[in-house]
């Protein structure tokens, strides 16, 4: 069993748990309360690279990163810092995230937020509007074609925008099938942690330049964006160099800086 089989078996286990306890109607309830969604493509799509921040406790490769007392307020650090997105990551086992510290962070920043879990039902994405998120990933890997395809519209007729994760050229094109606006290449392999970053310059050419192009996983500062930059990358998404710096307001504002410059704009500007 992959990596990724066994997070999904822990993530289906404590869904069921959720589902048993909070019905479908309340969280529907819940998410007809809650502010209504940002724009996530217009934010990406904004000068030069963007950055997409993310609040992330642990992962399963590394262990503990950072115990994150008040995710709230690193989100307010990385929003004050230039980011242009919020990435909260709410899987509980292996990343130390949860649903609280997505209302959290929803409540303390005016930019979009994104819940990122291992989303394999439309209950999780009702879940991610009832808490404030405006974005929500998900991962071709952990998907078939038929239940990619229904989620991305269940997200888009709830009002979330997904941003669909791949890993190599057939994920593109089955993302690029299923109408994705925006797609993230994970330099991370979930099937056995594996980071290798040349994974953007080999897989981001495959996807057609309507679609925002967002480089994950592996950027420890500036040389790294720009070198996803360089490889077409539109947004970056960075968790762990920001969560294990010491200034993560400063680290967010260099790689803002970096992602600004003239040099590196590839016609979108
Ligand atoms: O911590 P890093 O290497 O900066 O990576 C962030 C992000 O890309 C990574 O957390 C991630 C990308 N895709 C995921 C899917 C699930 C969980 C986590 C992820």
């Amino acid at each position: 069993m992959s990596v990724l089989d066994e997070i999904i078996d822990g993530v289906r286990a404590d869904l069921a748990e959720r589902q048993a306890r909070v019905s479908l109607d309340e969280l529907k309830e819940r998410a007809a309360r809650a502010p209504q969604a940002k724009d996530g493509v217009a934010a990406l799509r904004g000068e030069g690279v963007t950055v997409i921040c993310e609040v992330k406790r642990s992962s399963p490769s590394k262990g503990a990163l950072a115990a994150i007392a008040d995710p709230a307020g690193l989100a307010a650090d990385y929003e004050a810092g230039g980011a242009s997105v919020i990435s909260v990551l709410t899987e509980e086992r292996r990343f130390g995230g949860s649903l609280a510290d997505l209302e959290a962070v929803r409540a303390k920043v005016d930019i979009p937020v994104l819940r990122k879990d291992f989303i394999v039902t439309s209950y999780q994405l009702w879940e991610a509007r009832a808490y404030g998120a405006d974005l929500a990933l998900l991962i071709v890997a952990a998907l078939d074609q038929e239940a990619l395809v229904s989620l991305i519209e269940r997200a888009e007729s709830i009002g979330l925008t997904p941003l669909v994760e791949v890993h190599d050229e057939d994920e593109v094109e089955r993302a690029v099938d299923a109408g994705a606006k925006i797609i993230g290449v994970n330099a991370r392999n979930l099937k056995d942690l594996k980071v290798d970053r040349s994974t953007f310059e080999r897989v981001g050419p495959e996807i057609p330049d309507h679609i925002v192009k967002v480089a994950e996983s592996g950027v420890r500062g500036p040389h790294d964006l720009i070198a996803y930059a360089n490889a077409g990358a539109d947004a970056v998404l960075v968790g762990e160099s920001l969560v294990t710096g010491r200034d993560p307001r400063a680290a967010v504002a260099d790689l803002v800086a970096a992602g600004a410059h003239p040099a590196l704009r590839h016609g979108r500007g």
